[in-house]
């Protein structure tokens, strides 16, 4: 089988094109949404994904608010900048970049955060209001990742209503929240989480009409694990370096064999990454629209 793309770049790009006339619409009403970023330290990698946030409200006409931090800023120093951004009128959502610096208690200021300017859709209020509401609308924000990974899939017509969703790992960004998404009522598949205690991986994944691999370990989805047809999203990052190049490369979870059996392929890079950052725009205008009424 030839698997169709499933182009989370191009993807990425209609949604922006969409929110612009939202951000639009709220400037008519004199409403501009800002998304504030934390980021503490100098990892290039984050430093990078930060920056892109900021290309991407750039693009669609939000305005951009930075709080960066040098590496050694105490517990204090990021809990200040946490309230600064809450405070802040001119900013209407926010994200603390991950992983902080060794040290700082991560969970204390993901808590310090409020609910309503939680742009990532991470605070415990939030994930608490996705156990909830399993049939109303939901009015708070979402995961991002979670998010794209169903608007990817439901935008190219993929039916999910019945279908057996195995996901691969059970981190708090991917795997944990995508399971309340994917049970609502309005999507109704039916999922199963693994992870390092799961016996037989093997005998779940092949049961999957959708793999979602976040498991971060390189080619951990094999072809001989994967039923003909099914739609595989690959969503795990490790990095390796590029014989060819020399560079560093991002490389999924999905093997090429694997790829080969389904239907639908979301690729990384350029499937639920572009995805991630287009759904943490659409929270900061959904905030931002929310807030003006
Ligand atoms: N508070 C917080 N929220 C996050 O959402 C968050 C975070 N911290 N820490 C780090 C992870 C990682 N993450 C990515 C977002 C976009 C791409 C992305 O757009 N990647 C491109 C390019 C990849 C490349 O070539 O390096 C792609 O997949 O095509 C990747 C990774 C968000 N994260």
């Amino acid at each position: 089988m030839n698997a169709q793309i499933l182009d989370g770049k191009a993807t990425a790009a209609t949604i922006k094109a969409e929110l612009s006339e939202r951000v639009a619409a709220l400037a008519a009403q004199g409403v501009t949404p800002g998304l504030g970023t934390l980021l503490v330290g100098d990892d290039p990698g984050s430093r990078w994904y930060v920056n892109g946030k900021h290309k991407d409200c750039a693009e669609v006409g939000i305005a951009s608010i930075r709080e960066d931090l040098p590496a050694e800023a105490t517990q204090e120093d990021i809990e200040a900048a946490v309230r600064r951004l809450n405070e802040d009128p001119a900013c209407t959502g926010y994200i603390v970049q991950l992983p902080l610096p060794k040290g700082i208690d991560t969970n204390r200021i993901l808590e310090l955060i409020d609910p309503d300017k939680d742009a990532d859709g991470l605070h415990p209020t939030n994930l608490g209001r996705l156990v909830l509401r399993v049939n109303e609308e939901i009015t708070s924000p979402l995961p991002c990742t979670p998010r794209g990974i169903i608007d990817l899939m439901l935008r190219h017509d993929i039916d999910l209503k019945g279908k057996e969703v195995v996901v691969l790992g059970r981190g708090v960004t991917v795997g944990r929240p995508i399971g309340l998404l994917l049970t609502r009522r309005s999507v109704n598949a039916t999922v199963t989480l693994t992870h390092t205690g799961t016996r037989d991986l093997e005998g779940l994944v092949r049961r999957a009409d959708v793999v979602v691999a976040a498991a971060g370990v390189k080619d951990i989805v094999t072809a001989d694990m994967v039923k003909d047809g099914a739609v595989l999203i690959d969503v795990g990052v490790s990095r390796e370096t590029d014989p060819a190049t020399g560079k560093s490369k991002v490389v999924g979870d999905v093997s090429a064999g694997a790829r080969e059996k389904a239907s639908w392929y979301s690729p990384n890079p350029g499937g639920v990454g572009p995805m991630t950052r287009a759904m943490l725009l659409a929270n900061v205008v959904e905030m931002a629209e929310r807030s003006a009424g």
